[in-house]
Parts: structure tokens; sequence; C-alpha cells
């Protein structure tokens, strides 16, 4: 396949997030604290800043029954879907289509007062993996998405402060086979979902006012997106 200008550091960060969002909440290191908790969806996130800004990395694991990695990545990825989803979104534009595996996006959100309104330019790259632990197993599916300069939107030239992100959505889609031998159908998958998120706001907002808004946001995002997705394929064939 021909390599875009973005290959080296799309390849490079997807298989640094796939195995940071693999490993269990034990092994990333100490210091991650569970702050939200809803059924099958566990929320944790490290305090961690830089240069006085709230920085702290969020991990998700959700469990969801009656949808596959490839459906959730395909909801989360393509445009066309994200006005359904993503609430705090005010607009989104489609700078560069570099394949139809990368997009670049522009995005601003919502303001969150008392802070200043915030955009955001990143590359997604959505990509199927190998499921090397368990061979004969359906396929991981992954979307990450990563900051990245846009010559023609500089950073913090109009009303919007710029934040940096890097986000890894990580989705293992899991078969219970029917006794019976029936064909596979909704009620015999689930989807095991790792959304990992670094946020740096950009410029200073008071650390109580981010980790309110996070504590507050991320798992409305998380809640919202899944039924969405669960919303938009129950009457749809299977999608592995
Ligand atoms: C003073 C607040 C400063 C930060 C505001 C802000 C901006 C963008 C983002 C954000 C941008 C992209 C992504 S994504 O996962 O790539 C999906 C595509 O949209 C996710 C979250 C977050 C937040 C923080 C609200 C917080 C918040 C948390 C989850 C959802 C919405 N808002």
């Amino acid at each position: 396949a021909i390599q875009h200008r973005l290959w080296p550091e799309v390849d490079r960060l997807v298989k640094q997030q796939v195995a940071m969002a693999r490993m269990g909440i034990g092994e990333c290191g100490t210091g991650w604290q569970l702050f939200a908790e809803d059924g099958e969806m566990k929320m944790y996130r490290r305090e961690e800043e830089v240069d006085g800004m709230v920085v702290d990395p969020l991990k998700a694991v959700h469990v969801v029954k009656g949808i596959t990695g490839h459906e959730v990545c395909d909801y989360f990825f393509n445009p066309k879907y994200r006005y359904d989803w993503e609430t705090t979104l005010e607009h989104m534009t489609v700078l560069e289509t570099i394949s139809d595996d990368t997009l670049v996006f522009l995005q601003t959100h919502k303001r969150i007062w008392p802070a200043s309104q915030r955009d955001v330019v990143f590359w997604s790259h959505m990509r199927k993996l190998p499921n090397d632990q368990d061979r004969d197993g359906p396929d991981i599916w992954t979307v990450v998405n990563n900051s990245t300069e846009s010559p023609e939107h500089p950073a913090n030239v109009g009303k919007c402060v710029r934040i940096y992100l890097t986000v890894c959505l990580l989705c293992q889609t899991r078969v219970h086979p029917p006794k019976d031998g029936a064909p596979i159908t909704r009620n015999n998958v689930s989807c095991k979902i790792t959304y990992c998120s670094v946020v740096n706001p950009g410029g200073w907002a008071p650390a109580s006012v981010l980790r309110a808004v996070y504590k507050r946001e991320y798992p409305k995002f998380l809640k919202r997106f899944t039924s969405y997705v669960i919303n938009q394929t129950k009457n749809k064939p299977l999608m592995f």
C-alpha cells in the first residue's frame, strides 16, 4: 500500500496506544483511581499535571452486549455519525481524507463555563488487528485519534483555545456460540471496549473545573455513545 505523510507517526502511535490499552489497570503503573462505575462500565483516572495544567489520563473499560468491535469502531470513526453521539461538539470538519482509514478533523467543542471555548485538530485512524491471543477468535478493532498541526488552522488564533489529545478506542469482540449450533445472533456477541484518553486543555483552566468537567462528561460520553451503537445496529446484520 502507498504510505502517506502521516503513516510513520500513525503506525507508531497505534502500536503504542494499543499495547497500553491491552494492559490491565494493575499493569498500567500505579495511581489509577476508579472514579466512575455503572454496571459493566468502570472508569479510572490518574491525577497528572503538566506546567500546572490538569492532563489526567483516563482509562475506561466497558463490556456491551449485542454489538461487535468493528461496529463500535465504525460508528466512532465515521464523521457522518458524530453529531448524533458527541454531545459537546459544536462544529466538526474533515480537513483531509488521507486514506479510507485515516482522516484529519477540526472540531470546536461547546464552551464550558467559566473556561474559554476549545477546538482540536487531530488525525483519526481505524485499523483491524489480528487477535494474537486467540488465533481463531474475532479480530480486534481500534480507532486512534491524535492531535496534529494544520497550517490552515493555526492554534489559538481565533476565539478558541487549542487542546491537545491522544485517544485510543480498542474493541475486542466476544462470541458465545449457542449450544444447539444455531446461527450466531446479537444475543451471542458482546464487545469489550477500552477507551483511553489524555487531553491537555491547552490554555490554563482551574484544576477543580477541569476535573469536575471530566468527571461529568466522560461517563456521559461513553454511555451515550454505546447506547447509540446498540440502537443503530439492533435491526442490522452483524458486522464482524
Ligand atoms: C474546559 C474544558 C476543556 C476541554 C473540553 C473538551 C474538549 C474536547 C474533548 C474531546 C475531544 C475529542 C474526543 S474523541 O474521543 O476523540 C471523540 C471525537 O470527538 C473526546 C473528547 C473533551 C473535552 C472535555 C469536556 C470533556 C469531554 C469529555 C468527553 C467527551 C466530551 N467532552
